[in-house]
């Protein structure tokens, strides 16, 4: 038999960082789906987790030697509202591994079990939002949006109640840390100073070590969590991209897009557009995402005020400073990629007004999002001959778009369609294809939507002949929310 084992360096923190794993095994678990090149990446020995012994490890039934979970201590805002103890109340870290590019990514199952921090909840994970979270993090990851990964999905053989009684399951996944917002919120909600600057340490350590030589190295991380949290909405943003749950607890320091609960992708342009039953209000809306990231990084900003100066009067206008980099580093990042996915690579003056006018014309028509930009990176859309239909209602903008595509230095159409198609996708994870998928699976065992949507969706810029299904915007009686998803 090989032998498996993880370091666990997370445990090398102080006892109150975490709880040690009580396992519960689960009556009959089978492996759906194993990310074999994921595996491979992190130098896992796929035959060995795909066997017995892999899927015991897989579903949180039995570790072999040499692997020991826990669960992380965490706190958080969730809409708005602040809950001092939260942590993994049905995830637990398994360990670390050095991946083939130097980086250190963490192995974490989510769904396994009651943990120490589980409070009213069973600890597990109903089937549907499993697959979402396969799915919809792997289609991330293959946009180029830095994520949690999937490495795995394991069916229980038990039900979990929710609304009514649901398959059971459970997701490994991979990130570069769990470090969330909220972990920061805990030590700092308990006035544990010397808690918060080992956090601060470690998360220093491992996904910024170069700010560890800066003149102020704890202002240093704040700055750097800041720009990378404002890349990566910005990069939401220009893809579609809703992540329903902005809560602290839901926003990690890495700036890996983390917990794909109620997420979903916009189809009709529509800022207000939320996907969730959660969030009625519309707190954590596509529009709003800019607004939410900032006001979460305002909370991590005072979790570190006791980092950042001798005394609070001191931190609060560092903090401040920081977190006024926000705006100006989203905006610059997702002009810049506005500008790609219109195919320009110069900088005009009146750039946002152009962008800012086909988004209220694709809101005035209800265009779908992903769509518009895949016809606009057409032969025809750029050249203004053999228009796709779609772009019918554009004619003015396309106009004014092409003229400015005109003043460019010299390029061929071709060169253009190329560099257009790189950045504006054909096929994302369309919500209603989701549901689909989940109902087949749940309803009737039938996981090869899954499989084909997985398909589709992780090449999201190659055409795909024959998967023009997949590029389909639901249909009004299809435009569902998440009907079907338990937690
Ligand atoms: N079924 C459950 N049993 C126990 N705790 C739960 C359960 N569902 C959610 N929780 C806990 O409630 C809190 C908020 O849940 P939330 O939905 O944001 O996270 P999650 O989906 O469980 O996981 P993650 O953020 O790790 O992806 C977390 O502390 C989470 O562990
Ligand atoms: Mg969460």
């Amino acid at each position: 038999m090989t032998s498996f084992s993880l370091r666990q360096t997370y445990s090398q923190l102080p006892d109150h960082f975490y709880a040690s794993a009580v396992l519960t095994p689960v009556a009959a678990p089978r492996l759906i789906k194993l990310n074999g090149p994921l595996a491979q990446s992190l130098g896992l020995d796929v035959d060995w987790l795909s066997g017995p012994d892999g899927l015991a490890m897989l579903s949180g039934s039995c570790m072999p030697q040499g692997v020991q979970p826990v669960a992380l201590a965490y706190a958080g805002h969730q809409f708005g509202h602040f809950v001092p103890q939260l942590g993994d109340g049905r995830a637990l870290l398994l360990g670390d591994v050095t991946d083939a590019s130097g980086q250190v990514r963490e192995i974490q199952l989510k769904g396994s079990g009651r943990t120490a921090y589980s409070r009213r909840g069973d600890g597990r994970a109903a089937l549907g939002p499993v697959l979402r979270e396969y799915v919809v993090s792997e289609a991330m990851a293959a946009l180029g949006v830095p994520t949690t990964r999937a490495l795995a999905a394991v069916i229980t053989g038990e039900q979990v109640m929710r609304e009514t009684p649901l398959p059971g399951a459970v997701i490994a996944r991979v990130a570069s840390s769990h470090i969330r917002v909220g972990t920061f919120q805990f030590f700092a909600a308990r006035q544990d100073l010397t808690g918060l600057r080992a956090l601060a340490d470690f998360a220093i350590a491992r996904h910024y070590p170069d700010v560890a030589q800066a003149p102020a190295p704890y202002l240093a991380l704040l700055e750097r969590v800041i720009a990378a949290q404002a890349d990566l909405v910005a990069q939401w943003m220009l893809k579609g991209f809703i992540h329903g749950v902005m809560n602290t607890d839901n926003m990690a320091i890495s700036g890996e897009t983390i917990d794909y609960g109620p997420c979903a992708f916009m189809e009709q342009y529509d800022p207000t557009t939320v996907f969730s039953f959660i969030d009625e209000r519309g707190r954590y809306a596509y529009g709003n995402q800019p607004s939410m990231a900032l006001w979460d990084l305002t909370r991590l900003a005072e979790a570190l005020l006791p980092l950042l100066a001798e005394d609070e009067e001191q931190a609060v206008p560092v903090a401040q400073d920081a977190l006024g980099a926000f705006e100006g580093r989203f905006q610059a990042t997702y002009l810049a990629g506005f500008r790609a996915k219109l195919g320009l690579k110069t900088e005009q003056a009146d750039d946002t007004d152009l962008f800012r006018s086909l988004l209220e014309t694709m809101q005035e028509t209800q265009a779908d999002f992903t769509q518009t930009f895949r016809a606009l990176s057409s032969e025809g859309a750029i050249s203004g001959e053999n228009v796709p239909e779609l772009l019918a209602a554009f004619g003015p903008w396309l106009a004014r778009w092409r003229q400015r595509l005109a003043g460019e230095e010299e390029g061929t159409v071709s060169a253009r369609v190329a560099a257009m198609q790189k950045v504006n996708p054909a096929f994302i994870p369309r919500n209603h294809l989701v549901e689909a998928m989940i109902r087949a699976a749940v309803d009737e065992g039938d996981f090869s939507k899954f499989e084909a949507l997985l398909a589709v969706c992780t090449r999201p810029y190659d055409d795909q002949p024959g998967k023009e299904a997949y590029a389909r915007p639901a249909q009004p009686s299809e435009r569902v929310r998440h009907t079907f998803c338990g937690t």
